[in-house]
């Protein structure tokens, strides 16, 4: 569906992004994630054809996005990380204007966006808080159900109720079979919504991740209480990966496979066990301070 190769822009203050690549098949949710000023809008720009890079290229639908500047424009969905607005328009004329754009005739779903998204679209934009304009450029993006939405930080501004709407909305297009290409900095909403999710950091891939892979990755730490101190000792010495073991207090890390032990486990009188995951942010986080390239995937 959108297949960006080797794309290369350098600014004349010398940043910019260096042979960035990857592919979002049809009806993903792909996420780019980075630091500040990695690449990420930049990046996003060429996308939408607004920019013409110096090596390599953007295709959607095989379709190069440059050269097919207009097109792409008008089969993507677009929220842009800071929305321009025509002076003197309320959301309604500015939303009434981009339909005719987009040649929808059905209003339905932009009214029901609205409704979901909880704002007076009738106010006029230069009175909007940030969040409010925030709201109107996504039901720009979503209102005539392009096949393809790409989103520059959407929930920035967003409250917490409004980031989970903007999450149910995100899923229930994506059931529908809507691709996504979205960056954020908020990992709840990638690991809530993406399929895979890539990591740019100074203008190049860092590593392009499946979180789906990675939540079964994930490592789950138990911290068994047993009845009896020797138990806990007898378990520690059983060859499972046990991080510690003070008195009847025993940590272990799990990951993926629980067989061996609940096994071992079931032969003991148990007092307490509590589990904790190690969380997405950890794991992406460990990208974002590393300084070596990893080969996409
Ligand atoms: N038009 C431009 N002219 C010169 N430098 C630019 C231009 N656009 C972006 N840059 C620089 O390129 C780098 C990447 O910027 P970009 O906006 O793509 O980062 P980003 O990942 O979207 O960051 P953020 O998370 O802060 O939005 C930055 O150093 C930025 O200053």
């Amino acid at each position: 569906m959108l297949k960006v190769e080797g794309l290369s822009k350098r600014f004349s203050n010398g940043r910019g992004i260096d042979n960035v690549s990857f592919t979002v098949h049809q009806g993903e949710v792909f996420g780019f994630l980075g630091p500040n000023g990695a690449g990420k809008s930049t990046t996003i720009r060429h996308i939408m054809g607004f920019m013409q890079p110096d090596r390599g290229s953007v295709t959607i639908g095989g379709l190069d996005a440059w050269k097919g500047q207009g097109t792409v424009q008008k089969l993507a969905g677009y929220l842009p990380g800071e929305i321009n607005f025509i002076d003197g328009m309320t959301g309604t004329s500015f939303l009434n204007f981009m339909t005719s754009m987009q040649g929808v005739k059905d209003t339905s779903k932009r009214d029901r966006l609205i409704r979901r998204l909880q704002f007076d679209a009738a106010t006029p934009i230069r009175k909007m808080s940030k969040g409010m304009k925030q709201k109107v450029g996504i039901v720009a993006a979503f209102m005539h159900s392009p096949k393809l939405i790409i989103l520059d930080e959407p929930t920035s501004g967003l409250d917490p109720l409004m980031q989970r709407v903007f999450i149910e909305l995100v899923l229930e297009e994506k059931a529908a079979g809507t691709t996504f290409l979205m960056s954020s900095h908020s990992f709840q909403e990638i690991e809530r919504t993406c399929d895979r999710a890539a990591i740019i950091k100074d203008g190049r891939i860092v590593t392009v991740k499946n979180i789906h892979e990675l939540q079964s990755m994930q490592r789950k730490l138990f911290e068994v209480v047993f009845a009896a101190q020797e138990d806990a000792a007898q378990f520690a010495a059983s060859g499972l990966q046990v991080e510690s073991q003070e008195g009847n207090r025993v940590r272990i890390a799990i990951q993926g496979d629980y067989a061996a032990f609940t096994q071992e486990l079931a032969h003991y009188a148990v007092r307490s066990i509590d589990i904790s995951t190690q969380n997405l942010e950890d794991i992406f986080m460990n990208y974002y301070d590393r300084d070596r390239e990893v080969n996409a995937e």
